[in-house]
């Protein structure tokens, strides 16, 4: 009998240190918002208003806390000494490059996080966590650690909840987490599909591959994860992403498809190999037929489609159909805005939008999908999970009043080597772990 289960989402809070540092070649809007002036507080108060709208709406909504940055510890491995603020002054001098890729707030998008495995598909029928190495761009490649230590003090009780290290940090393992991971299924209870979409074989250079920006993330990954989660071969899909698309600008899937239930919202140019990657799924789904809706390159050209982030939206459940929250920048766009407006009058599964503010985020090519983490639980699992990340009224004022606190309103790259920045969000994120009740995650408090 399938027990009853829910999808949280897990929003990353955007970290104080959040700028535009152009550090991910790939993913346009980061490339082309290069060393334009940033303001952290409202792009963590924009976060926040988010993740209450969902709340207010009565999903389970979640906090994932940003993490220490400038990563001093990482500073330090490359061969920068003395004093915390001897290190900043060295780094600004000798590398802009490397002191901002050791500040980047990039934790926000929790979709890279890790990949989970709800207990309804694992061998083990624990939830399943891997926080992702993101080796492909160094700023990234600093995550994990932290991650996993916040993952794991979140869901800390082992009977309910497996925790993996990340996968070896090296590009053949290259593992972006949830953003190319979608689970279809009939029910949130029941065993689903996992879909695992890779953007390059590692292992055989023959393979298609594309020509102008790298593919993030391998099927040897992809492959990995599912064995280290307990995964049946008959509930996994391994798909490639067409090449076409990470050439455009689609450095995640979740840039070209969201899935939630039994509805797979895409692009035609998402996989591929569409027709193969749809009956793979479709026999392997039991309990629900799977909805396919499908958007031409007529309907939305792919450029729009990257430039509105129109398929990294939240696809949720709610009385009256699926509700696709979309980012502000699709109501901008004429084919992607006529496109939504004809979606809710088909008869499809897809029934209301809801247009998020998320612009600060949106300017480093994240979008709502990329700000949240999803981990589905059941009615035990979520009594087991550590309460004090779930946001509630309280929580949200709490939070929106830290914030106001301790974050600036303008942040450019010459600020990044201020020593006073890194002792404002050390003070700011000790003061965090105490309200989210979240122990020592941090290198400086460890
Ligand atoms: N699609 C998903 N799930 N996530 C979006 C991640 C955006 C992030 N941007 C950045 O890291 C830009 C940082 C900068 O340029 O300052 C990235 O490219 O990894």
């Amino acid at each position: 009998m399938a027990k009853h289960a829910v999808e949280a989402n897990f929003d990353g809070l955007v970290g104080p240190t959040h700028n535009y540092a152009g550090l991910s070649w790939g993913n346009v809007a980061s490339k082309s918002n290069v060393r334009s002036v940033s303001n952290p507080k409202e792009a963590a108060l924009q976060g926040l208003a988010k993740m209450k709208r969902l709340a207010d709406r009565g999903f389970v909504q979640g906090v994932l806390p940003p993490h220490e940055r400038p990563h001093i510890p990482t500073l330090r491995a490359l061969g920068f000494s003395g004093s915390d603020s001897d290190i900043l002054r060295a780094a600004a001098d000798q590398s802009p490059s490397i002191l901002a890729a050791a500040s980047s707030a990039s934790t926000m998008w929790t979709a890279n996080a890790a990949t989970v495995s709800p207990s309804a598909d694992t061998a083990d029928h624990r939830v399943h966590f891997t926080p992702a190495n993101l080796s492909a761009k160094f700023h990234r490649s600093i995550e994990h650690r932290v991650t996993g230590r916040a993952l794991k003090s979140i869901f800390a009780d082992e009977s309910w909840f497996a925790h993996h290290p990340s996968l070896p940090s090296v590009s053949q393992f290259g593992d972006e987490g949830a953003a190319n991971h979608t689970r279809l299924c009939a029910g949130y209870g029941e065993p689903g599909v996992e879909l695992f979409v890779y953007g390059q074989i590692a292992f055989n250079e023959k393979a298609p591959a594309p020509k102008l920006y790298p593919a993030r993330q391998t099927l040897e990954a992809s492959q990995a994860i599912a064995r280290l989660h307990g995964l049946k071969d008959s509930h996994v899909v391994f798909a490639q992403q067409n090449p076409e698309a990470i050439d455009a600008g689609v450095f995640h899937n979740d840039v070209i498809a969201v899935g939630n239930g039994n509805t797979l919202f895409y692009h035609e140019l998402a996989f591929l190999e569409e027709e193969t990657v749809l009956a793979n799924i479709r026999s392997r789904l039991t309990g629900a037929e799977l909805e396919a809706v499908r958007v031409s390159s007529e309907q939305v050209p792919l450029e729009d489609a990257v430039a509105s982030y129109l398929f990294n939206s939240q696809l949720l459940n709610t009385p009256d159909g699926m509700m696709l929250a979309v980012p502000g920048e699709c109501r901008e766009i004429a084919s992607v805005s006529r496109y939504l407006d004809e979606l809710v009058q088909d008869a499809g599964p897809i029934t209301s939008v809801e247009v998020f503010d998320v612009k600060q985020s949106m300017r480093n090519g994240g979008g709502p999908a990329c700000l949240r983490l999803r981990v589905v639980l059941n009615d035990d699992e979520l009594k087991a999970m550590h309460h004090g990340v779930l946001l509630t009224d309280a929580l949200y004022e709490r939070l929106t009043t830290w914030v106001e606190a301790h974050y600036r309103e303008e942040l450019s790259q010459g600020d990044l080597g201020d020593p006073m920045l890194l002792e404002e969000v050390r003070k700011a994120l000790d003061e965090l772990t105490g309200i989210l009740g979240l122990g020592s995650i941090y290198d400086f408090q460890l």
